[in-house]
């Protein structure tokens, strides 16, 4: 049993960032000791200042467990929102199981109400940890593979003979792709905007960093006007017995025009000696899924990425956007932020939506951790209604708020923090 008792949770300061990163790094079992890695340890708090991380101590002052945030902008149903992106969630491992992260998160999350912020976010190590504290896997995204003598794209596919396709080492293709990427992150929800640190996080290519592939490079689809695509990538190269058998791994393959897609893929797939393509990670409805001629061949496998926590119930629920005109009283349990537990009346349509403490009986009884789950619009609430694990009072409430939460365009952020 988990009692976060013992443990005094706190702010540091920047002399206690090695202990801080020790205890991240150790229990993360990251390959390298923070003092190899100084740079990459002191980066965003020297940005962001020491404000958004928490340590735990023991009753002898030793930090045993930490956390942090990042202050992100993230396109959110609704628009560009602030969003805590929670990280670098780690426990000395003599000390699991004693209740240091529930202290960790109680405080986090109050620090962020606070604050005044309305949402948080995180990629979850297990996905066992995090729904007791309230968030909810949001969305999933695609890790792909493809053979490239079956990657040949569908004859109509849209192709611009305007459009050229340059390969850049990466740190020269950069600037391009940051423009795009830029254009394409403000509608697409769960992605977050980068600043030059994030884009420095991306280039990073030192050869320790390689794991056997080679160096990084940018291929960038240029129109008439500026740059319409790019993707970030590396060979590794391998010979079989019969020749060579290299795979060309994407790590993100973006673009802000249909024609800019054909160009992309169709250059991805043209290297010569590369026999495979593998894609870190793919909205679940990337145009390659349409463009493919033979699409059953793209090996995909579906994982878990955001997982969303909803720190303000009726600021989060009244700034979102709807599909369709919804009415329905939610009873919300929420053990880490008891301001967000009781009765809400939501109304909300494509004008806007208003959330009102009420007395009314609820439609529908949730953990908040649920409207996290629902919060960017690809996770219904049916999933758990039909697994027992929320309880509808009105017959038919889940199916409007499905209804009206829904977004035809799937949550993708593609980038772990
Ligand atoms: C956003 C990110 O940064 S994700 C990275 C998360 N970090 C890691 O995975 C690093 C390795 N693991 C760790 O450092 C720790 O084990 C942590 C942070 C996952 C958990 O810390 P602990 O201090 O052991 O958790 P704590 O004792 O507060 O546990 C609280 C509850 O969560 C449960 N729990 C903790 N870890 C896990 C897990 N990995 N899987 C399932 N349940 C878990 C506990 O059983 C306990 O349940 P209860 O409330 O029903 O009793």
């Amino acid at each position: 049993m988990s009692t976060s008792a013992p443990w005094t949770v706190r702010g540091i300061d920047r002399e206690e960032m090695p202990q801080v990163a020790e205890v991240a790094l150790t229990s993360l079992l990251a390959p390298v000791l923070p003092d190899e890695v100084e740079e990459r340890v002191f980066r965003f708090p020297e940005r962001n200042g020491y404000g958004r991380i928490l340590a735990a101590t023991d009753e002898g002052g030793r930090i045993v467990g930490t956390t942090r945030s990042h202050a992100f902008d993230m396109a959110l149903p609704g628009g560009v929102r602030r969003v805590a992106g929670i990280t670098g969630v780690g426990v000395w491992p003599t000390f699991r199981r004693r209740g240091v992260l529930s202290a960790l998160m109680r405080r986090q999350i109050a620090d962020l109400h606070e604050a005044g912020e309305h949402y948080a976010a995180l990629w979850a190590s297990e996905s066992g940890i995090y729904g007791r504290y309230g968030y909810g896997l949001a969305a999933t995204e695609v890790v792909a593979a493809i053979d490239v003598h079956h990657a040949g794209l569908r004859a109509d596919a849209p192709r611009d003979p305007g459009l050229r396709v340059e390969l850049y080492r990466a740190v020269a293709g950069r600037k391009e792709a940051a423009e795009v990427f830029a254009r394409v992150a403000r509608t697409r929800v769960g992605r977050f905007a980068r600043d030059e640190l994030w884009w420095d996080i991306m280039t990073k290519d030192e050869p320790a960093e390689r794991a056997g592939k080679g160096p990084l490079r940018i291929s960038v689809v240029h129109g008439s006007e500026g740059p319409l695509g790019y993707a970030l990538h590396r060979a590794e190269r391998r010979w079989d017995p019969r020749g060579s058998a290299s795979v060309l791994h994407v790590v993100e393959a973006v673009a802000a025009t249909p024609a800019a897609h054909t160009a992309l893929y169709e250059h991805l797939f043209s290297f010569d000696l590369v026999t495979r393509v593998e894609f870190a990670s793919l909205p679940q409805d990337d145009p390659l899924n349409d463009l493919l001629a033979n699409h059953q061949r793209l090996e995909s496998t579906m994982v878990d990425s955001l997982w969303m926590r909803l720190v303000d119930v009726p600021a989060a629920l009244g700034e979102r956007s709807y599909a369709a005109p919804v009415e329905a009283v939610l009873a919300v349990t929420d053990r880490y932020a008891p301001w967000n537990e009781g009765a809400w009346r939501v109304e909300a349509g494509p004008e806007g939506a208003r959330v009102e403490r009420t007395d009314a009986a609820p439609d529908v009884s949730l953990d908040v951790s649920f409207l996290g789950g629902a919060l960017l619009g690809r996770r219904p609430l049916l999933g758990p209604l039909r697994a027992g694990l929320l309880t509808e009072h009105a017959p038919g409430t889940v199916a409007r708020l499905d209804t009206a939460l829904f977004r035809p365009d799937a949550a993708f952020c593609g980038t772990v923090f």
